[in-house]
């Protein structure tokens, strides 16, 4: 048995704005530094303490771990980070608006670029404002695999040789691993995790701050579907904001 907790970041300033965020490197909003602080209260309630942390490359993550481990005395702890933990590369649609490119494209395009299984949004221009090619963080990364747009699919491709390399040695090695990462990523784990199906994961929402915490038997399989939320009814009302957006 071994404790996998995972946390989406806190509220970011575009989470707030209403924008599609995706790589773009946006900080957290006020709201989203609470509901971080929060997040590690929650675990030092539930008595869960990490001994290891992974987060991506993005700073909404990193603000968040941070915050978090702050909150539970615990920023001593050994860190790794990684851009295979990054949020869903959005593409072009990435600067743009929820709810006005709904309005644009009409509800069944909206939610097929959001949260169909394998259809990308277009992919974004090298040239975009919004673009993350010359982005320095990513600089030792073979071009090959700088997305510029992914579906879910193509997180889970990109996600699970991390998952499998370097998280899975620490749960057998018993260590509790909280994982910091975001909306997408974390539906790419939870999918993997819980083995949902690609129809299914469509109606599957993440909230911003809430641990969410796994048991996972001898075969790092949940003993317990869906895992179990440090504070289940602020996750109920939060998954629902997460699903309306755009709306
Ligand atoms: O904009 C994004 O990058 C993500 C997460 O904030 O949004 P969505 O929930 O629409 O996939």
């Amino acid at each position: 048995m071994s404790t996998l907790v995972l946390l989406r970041h806190g509220e970011s300033e575009w989470n707030a704005k209403g924008l599609f965020t995706g790589w773009v490197d946006v900080g957290l909003s006020a709201k989203g530094e609470e509901e971080a602080r929060r997040g590690g209260r929650l675990l030092v309630d539930a008595g869960v303490r990490p001994d290891v942390v992974h987060t991506s490359v993005m700073t909404r993550a990193i603000q968040t771990a941070n915050l978090a481990l702050g909150a539970a005395d615990l920023l001593w702890l050994p860190v790794s980070r990684s851009w295979r933990l990054n949020e869903r590369h959005y593409g072009a649609l990435q600067g743009k608006d929820k709810a006005q490119t709904r309005a644009e494209f009409g509800d069944e395009q909206f939610m097929l670029w959001r949260r169909s299984y394998d259809v990308p949004p277009p992919p974004i221009a090298d040239d975009d404002e919004f673009s993350q090619a010359g982005d320095p963080r990513y600089a030792l990364l073979p071009g090959e695999l700088l997305p510029r747009t992914e579906c879910l699919k193509d997180v889970v491709g990109r996600m699970l040789p991390y998952w499998y390399d370097q998280i899975v040695p620490e749960l057998a090695a018993g260590r509790t691993v909280l994982v910091v990462a975001h909306g997408n990523s974390l539906r790419a784990l939870v999918k993997h995790l819980d083995g949902v199906s690609d129809e299914d994961i469509a109606g599957l929402n993440i909230p911003t701050g809430i641990p969410l915490q796994y048991e996972l038997d001898g075969d790092f399989c949940p003993t317990t579907k869906g895992g179990r939320y440090l504070d289940p009814d602020a996750a109920e009302a939060a998954i629902e904001a997460v699903a309306n957006q755009g709306k």
